[in-house]
C-alpha cells in the first residue's frame, strides 16, 4: 500500500472531488494521500469517509494545500481557474504530477500553467473520458475530409451548475475541427447569435451551449452540407468516466519528463 502513488484531490466536497474520491478509494492502483478545500468550506476538518457518508478513512480535508501536496506524488484537481493557477505552483514546488479538469481557463492562466510544466508533469484536458478523446481525433478526421462548405457547429449541453460556456470539451472539439481544416479557431469561432446576425460566415465553427437540469455531459459536433449532414455525437451519462480518466493520467504521468501533456498523450490515440 505504502508503495502505491499517493494522490491529493482538490475541491473534495465539489461533484467531481466527490466522484474522484470514491474513485481513488476502490482502485488498487493508488492511494488517498489527501483532500482540500478551501478555507472554511464545511468538509475541512473532517474525515474524507465521514463527510462521503461511510466509514472514516483516515485521511482529513485540509486548506493547506501545499502540505497535502508535499506527501503526495499527484494531485487532482477540478476547481475553479484561480484555484488551479495556485495549485499548479504548489504542486510544481512538492513535484507532484498535476492532473487539471478544471474548464474555463483564460490565456492569463494558461500561461502560468506552462510556466509550471517547465518544473513538472501537467496533464490537462477540458474532458478527461476515452470516449470524448476518441470523438476529438474523430472530428480531425472528418474535418480533414470534407470542405469549408460544409459548416461546423458545436452544440454542448451541461447541467445547470455549470459556470462556464462553451464547456471545455466543445473548445477541444472546435480545436480540433480547426486544425482538421488548417484554419485558427480563434479567427473562425462564432458564438452566442441573438438578433439580426446577418448570414452564418463561410467556414465559421459556431458553438451552442444549452444548460438544464443534471445533464452530465453532452456534445454534437455538427457539419452541415447542401442536403446532407453529419453528425458526431458523446453523451456521458456518469461522471466516474471522467474520474477514471484522471486517475489513469496521475498514474501514466509518474516518471514522465516536465511538460504539459493531455488525454490523447495518455491515452494514446
Ligand atoms: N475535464 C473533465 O473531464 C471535467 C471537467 N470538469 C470541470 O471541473 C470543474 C469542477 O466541476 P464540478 O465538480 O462540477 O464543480 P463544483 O462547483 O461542484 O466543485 C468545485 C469545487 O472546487 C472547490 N474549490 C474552488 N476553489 C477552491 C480552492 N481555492 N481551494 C480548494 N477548493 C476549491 C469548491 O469549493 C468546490 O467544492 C469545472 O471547471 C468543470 O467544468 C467537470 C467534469 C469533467
Ligand atoms: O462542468 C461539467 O460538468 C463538465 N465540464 C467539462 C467541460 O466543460 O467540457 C467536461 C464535462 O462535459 C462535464
Amino acid at each position: 500500500m505504502g508503495n502505491l502513488p499517493g494522490i491529493v484531490i482538490t475541491g473534495a466536497s465539489g461533484r467531481m472531488g466527490q466522484m474522484l474520491l470514491r474513485t481513488v478509494l476502490a482502485s488498487d492502483k493508488c492511494r488517498l494521500a489527501g483532500a482540500v478545500e478551501r478555507t472554511g468550506n464545511p468538509w475541512v476538518g473532517r474525515d474524507v469517509g465521514e463527510m462521503l457518508g461511510g466509514q472514516h478513512v483516515g485521511v482529513t480535508v485540509t486548506d493547506d494545500a501545499l502540505e497535502a501536496f508535499a506527501k503526495a506524488q499527484a494531485v487532482i484537481d477540478f476547481t475553479a481557474p484561480a484555484a488551479t493557477v495556485e495549485f499548479a505552483a504548489l504542486a510544481a514546488q512538492a513535484r507532484a504530477v498535476h492532473v487539471i479538469g478544471t474548464t474555463g481557463l483564460e490565456a492569463e492562466h494558461l500561461a502560468k500553467i506552462a510556466a509550471a510544466a517547465r518544473h513538472a508533469v501537467i496533464v490537462r484536458a477540458g474532458n478527461m473520458s476515452l470516449g470524448v478523446n476518441l470523438l476529438v481525433k474523430l472530428t480531425q478526421k472528418v474535418a480533414e475530409a470534407l470542405d469549408a462548405d460544409w459548416d461546423v457547429e458545436i452544440v454542448e449541453a451541461h447541467h445547470n451548475k455549470k459556470i462556464d460556456a462553451p464547456s471545455g470539451t466543445a473548445l477541444m472539439l472546435g480545436e480540433a475541427a480547426a486544425e482538421g481544416r488548417g484554419v485558427s479557431l480563434a479567427q473562425m469561432r462564432e458564438s452566442g447569435r441573438d438578433g439580426i446576425t446577418g448570414a452564418r460566415a463561410h467556414g465559421a465553427i459556431g458553438f451552442s451551449a444549452i444548460r438544464g437540469g443534471d445533464i452530465v455531459g453532452e456534445h454534437d459536433v455538427i457539419f452541415a452540407g447542401a442536403g446532407e449532414r453529419v453528425i458526431l455525437r458523446h453523451v456521458a451519462t456518469d461522471r466516474g468516466i471522467f474520474a477514471r480518466g484522471a486517475l489513469r493520467a496521475a498514474i501514466w504521468g509518474q516518471n514522465k519528463s516536465p511538460g504539459e501533456y493531455d488525454m490523447i498523450d495518455v491515452l494514446g490515440l
